[in-house]
């Protein structure tokens, strides 16, 4: 890592300059750093009156949003690159092509999506997708699955666990997801009018085994190379293209983390426009579409899943009747776990979403927040009687009607 420094504007434009075949000689190049992560400097390089341009996406040493004294490391940018390279052939045409991978510098170059926008803003705009479901749900299936001991062969899987150890990066979800939002932490940063509803959480021991129990399935199930941090900004889309981004969480790890990353970011969104959508009647029609998209994602995934097992799994113990639905069962019961957790630290802990942050009244925040506060907390507590998708969704709409009836 010895030439490692984080580059400039003008660096980035002649680094991407230097890679033949990707500009003519003389073109006339712009660059700008459009990163608005948590964690790294993303340049867009482009060529004058050319549409598409290519993105170099550069790891800094440290975590961007809390600055040099939360060091990282740079080895998340070849987890990122390599991760995108499988997922690219799993899941053809659901993730960005990569270009180019640069070890000493830490950086990615990539295709270039700024014709997409990112979904979490597309969101909060009350933009609805019509294709995003299905694409997320070939991408879950696909890339859940073939990097699965119920398809790898059982000593290469152990290999490709070793090549996508990822420490840093997990001890970074273990602490911000399944740690400190459950107690008053350093970390934690979070409206003051939501005070009492936190404080009852920390005191709140039987919902704290559950999310012990999550934690410790996090840490300890390897069951697929899992994207890491699938969130609604970790994903960017036009009305008919679905991309999905920065996998630099990804190692070996419960398929549901992937699915309830999914869930927890829709149903912030849901949250939300309680304070975004004034109109009760679009407000209704568009949070049914964000329910639309949770079940359209599990039925879709349910079913590829199970078709992909049906035509790949050799192993008799795999396939002894009623196994391949037991085990999609626990999957849907880790994923609204997992999402528990993930709508209750964005609400808590470091790192909120725009999806809420952007609702400017506090007392109307607060609303949202709670909401969102009282879903997380029933999809944990109540995961282990789900057997389909539709009880879930059915869940959310009964907490949203207890709190506008209070
Ligand atoms: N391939 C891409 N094409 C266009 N824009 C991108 C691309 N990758 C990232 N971006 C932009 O950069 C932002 C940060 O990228 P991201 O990979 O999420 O970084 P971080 O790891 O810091 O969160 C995204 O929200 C998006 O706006
Ligand atoms: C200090 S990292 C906080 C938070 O940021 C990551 O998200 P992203 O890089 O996509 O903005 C991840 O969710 C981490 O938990």
């Amino acid at each position: 890592m010895s030439n490692y420094h984080p580059l400039t504007e003008a660096e980035a434009v002649q680094y991407a300059r230097s890679i033949p075949g990707l500009f003519s000689d003389g073109a006339v190049l712009t660059s700008r750093e459009i990163g608005d992560g948590n964690l790294n400097l993303v340049f867009h390089i482009r060529e004058e009156g050319r549409e598409k341009g290519v993105i170099l996406k550069q790891a800094l040493p440290y975590a961007r949003v809390v600055g040099e004294s939360w060091p990282l490391t740079l080895d998340r940018a070849r987890i990122e690159s390599e991760a995108l390279q499988v997922q690219a052939k799993l899941a053809e045409g659901l993730v960005p092509r990569v270009y180019k991978y640069d070890p000493d510098l830490a950086l990615t170059v990539m295709e270039d999506l700024t014709d997409h926008i990112v979904m979490r803003k597309g969101l909060i705009a009350r933009q609805q997708y019509p294709y995003f479901a299905e694409h997320m749900a070939r991408f879950l299936a696909r890339t859940l699955f073939f990097t699965s001991d119920f398809y790898v062969d059982r000593q290469e899987k152990k290999e490709w666990v070793r090549r996508f150890l990822n420490p840093q990066m997990c001890d970074i979800t273990e602490g911000l997801v399944f740690t400190d939002p459950y107690y008053d932490a350093e970390t934690n940063s979070f409206n003051p009018l939501i005070r009492t509803e936190v404080e009852a959480i920390w005191r709140d021991d039987a919902l704290k085994r559950e999310i012990a129990e999550l934690k410790e399935a996090f840490m300890t199930q390897a069951q697929a190379l899992v994207h890491g941090d699938l969130h609604t900004g970790s994903v960017m889309v036009t009305e008919t293209s679905t991309k999905v981004i920065d996998p630099e969480f990804a190692y070996y790890g419960p398929m549901g983390f992937d699915i309830g990353a999914l869930f927890a970011n829709l149903l912030l969104s849901y949250a939300s426009h309680e304070g975004h959508t004034a109109d009760e009647e679009i407000r209704i029609a568009y949070q049914e579409w964000l329910l639309e998209t949770i079940e359209t994602i599990w039925n879709g995934f349910e079913e590829q899943f199970s078709a992909l097992w049906q035509e790949h799994v050799t192993d008799e113990m795999w396939r002894v009747p009623g196994y391949r639905e037991r085990f999609l069962t626990r999957v849907l019961q880790d994923s609204a776990g997992f999402a528990g957790c993930k709508m209750l630290r964005r609400v808590i802990g470091l790192a909120p979403v725009a999806d809420l942050e952007t609702i400017e009244d506090p007392q109307v925040r607060a609303e949202a927040e709670m909401l969102a506060l009282h879903i997380g907390q029933a999809l944990i507590n109540r995961r282990k009687t789900l057997e389909k998708i539709g009880q879930l969704t059915a869940w959310v709409r009964e907490i949203a009607k207890e709190k506008v009836a209070k």
